[in-house]
């Protein structure tokens, strides 16, 4: 099976965690995209779903699943979304298609995250994939300065504005052992917006695409 029908795999099985009548909290990437073809499948049993970008809200509304505005929604029964590294303890970074600080959001109102992946994104340790930072514009420098002195090597994503118009850090050369402590110490830098370390909120379960099935861990 090639990486993509594992993606597909996984993204297809986070329907079982989909509540009739609730609105739906979607992720963004080539997982998620996944996820949401299959939610068009079953679309007249939701109320509706909340996006993490305008890429996926697109995706929504072009297979005609209503999205709402998630200052009109007062929770979210599930949210789904892939992560670009995840660890057993479910920490994950994620933000490697720049919706970080939008996806942080929409998990922190669901009740429940259903991260789907294909299995080379298991790791043990975060930091071999580029952490991003989403910065303001005008700290980019002193937040790289701050950066460095974690021990991080952050380059700028070159030509990418995120959907909040702000710039990405990609911070190479960390190996994350306490994820919960760095996901907070980054976000006290004046000038973040917020960092792709999801430990905080961590997931509550992976939906793992194997070449021997769908695994589920939590
Ligand atoms: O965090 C994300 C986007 O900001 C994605 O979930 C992450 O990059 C994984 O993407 P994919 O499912 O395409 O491998």
């Amino acid at each position: 099976m090639t990486q993509d029908e594992l993606k597909k795999a996984a993204g297809w099985a986070a329907l079982e965690y989909v509540e009739s009548g609730t609105i739906v909290g979607v992720g963004t990437g080539s997982t998620a995209n996944h996820f949401i073809d299959a939610l068009a499948s079953i679309k007249g049993r939701i109320e509706g779903t909340v996006a993490s970008s305008v890429a996926s809200a697109d995706r929504l509304k072009a297979h005609g699943i209503p999205v709402l505005d998630l200052n009109s929604v007062d929770e979210l029964s599930v949210y789904v979304d892939g992560a670009d590294e995840i660890t057993r303890h479910m920490h994950m970074i994620k933000g490697g298609g720049g919706a970080l600080t939008r996806e942080k959001i929409v998990a922190a109102v669901a009740r429940k995250f259903v991260c789907v992946a294909d299995e080379t994104k298991l790791v043990d340790v975060l930091g071999a994939f580029p952490l991003p930072v989403e910065v303001i514009p005008m700290a980019r420098s002193y937040v790289a300065r701050e950066l460095v002195k974690l021990g991080g090597e952050p380059v700028l994503r070159e030509g990418f504005t995120t959907d909040n118009g702000n710039v990405i850090l990609d911070v190479h050369g960390l190996r994350i052992m306490e994820p919960v402590k760095l996901e907070e110490t980054l976000n006290m830098i004046t000038g973040v917006v917020t960092n792709g370390i999801f430990a905080c909120r961590a997931a509550d379960l992976l939906l793992m695409g194997t070449k021997d099935g769908v695994k589920r861990l939590d």
